[in-house]
């Protein structure tokens, strides 16, 4: 089987990591979280996200990141607008790229977003047609693409028929999201295989959480069909807040380790995305949900003197 030479990690950490955090994380940690990753190599980090505060407090800072953060030419910042007030917000703050999110599933769709899948096609129109006209690139970000916490089963036409929407939107770029984690290996390439009937297969990404301890080798079953853009979260970091009991995404210290381990070139520096792991991990007082991540920064303890 031959694998892809080259992958994109998109870290999600700054966003979907912290975003289910209770207390709310001073701005600078943010800034100085983002700083770190940037420094570590990254193409793409999702630092923000510009929705109601009322529906996700922490979120609220997101302005204030994105003004604090030491920007490299080249990298990505993207950010989450659900609708036109978030992504004014987003284009005021300097973001490079918006992520209108919805979902396979109806229940999900309601409890996330408050509307149903058509509706939130018709609220994304003008963000895609205003992203457009602002020049900013613009991804789309379907969650619940292999289970959903509160509908149970979704199927993998319902996945096809939101890309083909999303596509007709205008994305650059589409996400295909395990939410609750629940996927498996070949389920996870049959879904990815119909999605790629409706978008093309090298725009298409996959963003695992890792709640069944399915991730790593969901990824490594999306490698094997040619898919080469991944989601991870520094630390493991992460949740969605109408998602209960679902947990992070898969640490990305982990999906370096295995990526770098068979060859693959991803640009990034794992040493330092272990540095920002253990770095947010002793903020939040806890340990991070890495294994790689936690191995490596052990093992460099250990060898000090
Ligand atoms: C979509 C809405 C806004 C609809 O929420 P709504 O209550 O139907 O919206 P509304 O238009 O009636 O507005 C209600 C209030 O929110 C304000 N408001 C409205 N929009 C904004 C905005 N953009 N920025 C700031 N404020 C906003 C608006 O101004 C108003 O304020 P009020 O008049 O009551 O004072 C809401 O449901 C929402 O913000 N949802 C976001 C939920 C969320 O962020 N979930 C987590 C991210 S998705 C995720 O994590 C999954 C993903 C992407 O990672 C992939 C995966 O793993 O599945």
């Amino acid at each position: 089987m031959n694998l892809p030479h080259k992958v994109k990690i998109v870290e999600v950490g700054p966003r979907d990591g912290l975003q289910n955090e209770r207390e709310i994380i001073p701005a600078a940690v943010k800034v100085a979280l983002v700083d770190r990753l940037t420094a570590a190599g990254f193409a793409n980090i999702e630092a923000a996200s510009f929705v109601s505060p009322k529906w996700v407090p922490q979120m609220a800072t997101s302005a204030e990141v994105m003004a604090g953060i030491r920007r490299r030419p080249g990298v990505l910042y993207s950010a989450l607008a659900p609708n036109m007030q978030g992504l004014e917000a987003a284009h005021a703050a300097g973001v490079d790229e918006v992520v209108i999110f919805g979902a396979a599933s109806e229940a999900f769709s309601q409890k996330n977003i408050n509307c149903s899948i058509a509706e939130s096609v018709q609220r994304f129109r003008p963000v895609a047609l205003a992203a457009r006209e602002m020049g900013l690139r613009l991804r789309g970000s379907i969650s619940c693409a292999f289970g959903c916490p509160y509908q149970g089963e979704v199927s993998s036409d319902t996945v096809a028929d939101v890309v083909g929407r999303m596509r007709d939107l205008g994305c650059d770029e589409i996400d295909i999201a395990d939410t609750i984690g629940v996927g498996t290996p070949r389920q996870v390439q049959q879904v990815m295989a119909r999605a790629a009937g409706a978008f093309p297969i090298a725009q298409l990404s996959g963003h695992f959480h890792d709640t069944y301890g399915q991730a790593l080798a969901n990824i490594y079953a999306c490698l094997e069909i040619g898919v080469t853009t991944f989601h991870s979260s520094v630390a493991g970091l992460g949740g969605c807040p109408y998602a209960k009991g679902a947990t992070g995404n898969v640490a990305t210290e982990d999906v370096l380790y295995m990526l770098h381990g068979l060859g693959i070139h991803t640009g990034i520096d794992l040493g330092a995305v272990v540095d920002a792991g253990q770095f947010i991990a002793s903020h939040l007082g806890r340990k991070a949900a890495s294994r790689a991540g936690n191995a490596l920064a052990a093992s460099r303890a250990a060898a000090q003197p």
